[in-house]
């Protein structure tokens, strides 16, 4: 007989977006985003950093002081990473899985890019004109839709330890 206890299709590109966003090197907020298409394919994934060759250890990570002097001017958002790294330019009726509700400027590259769904884990800046945007537009273009994530996991162990040495 089958496991029962197995990922949902949601769960697992979840789960992915997170892992993804592990690699963030942001002290404050790691923000992780997974593609999938409609053949429940994982087409691109991205977390937030620092511009190709734009070192980690030497731009900001400062959320606050002159803006220049911040994190914000420079750091490639999660979404767009997880777009710009896609296997294709095309990603028409695909679902993006993100840990983050998206801020207004992903939302447009989510939107052009042709994808369906956002699927959503937080939104802990609802408050904020950016996500304020994003929803505007997202409730405005009938080419795409957005979901909180529905589930049951509160977490989900990962072990490198092979089961053999348990
Ligand atoms: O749509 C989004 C919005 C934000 N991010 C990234 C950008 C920053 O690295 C953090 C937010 O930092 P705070 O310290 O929480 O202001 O999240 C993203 O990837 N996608
Ligand atoms: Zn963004």
């Amino acid at each position: 007989m089958k496991r029962d206890n197995y990922l949902s299709w949601d769960e697992y590109f979840m789960a992915v977006a997170l892992l993804s966003a592990q690699r963030s090197k942001d002290p404050n907020t790691q923000v992780g985003a997974c593609v999938a298409n409609e053949q429940n394919k994982i087409v691109g994934v991205g977390y937030n950093g620092f511009p190709w060759g734009c070192s980690d250890d030497e731009f900001p990570w400062e959320r606050q002081g002159e803006f220049l002097q911040t994190k914000y001017p420079y750091v490639c958002h999660a979404e767009l990473n997880a777009v710009l790294n896609s296997i294709s330019t095309d990603l028409k009726n695909c679902r993006i899985y993100v840990g983050l509700f998206p801020c207004n400027e992903c939302t447009k590259v989510i939107i052009q890019a042709g994808i369906k769904e956002i699927i959503y884990l937080s939104d802990k800046y609802r408050d904020t004109d950016q996500v304020r945007a994003a929803k505007i537009m997202l409730d405005k273009s009938p080419y795409i839709t957005y979901r909180k994530l529905e589930t049951n996991l509160k977490q989900l162990q990962i072990s490198f330890i092979p089961p053999e040495l348990f």
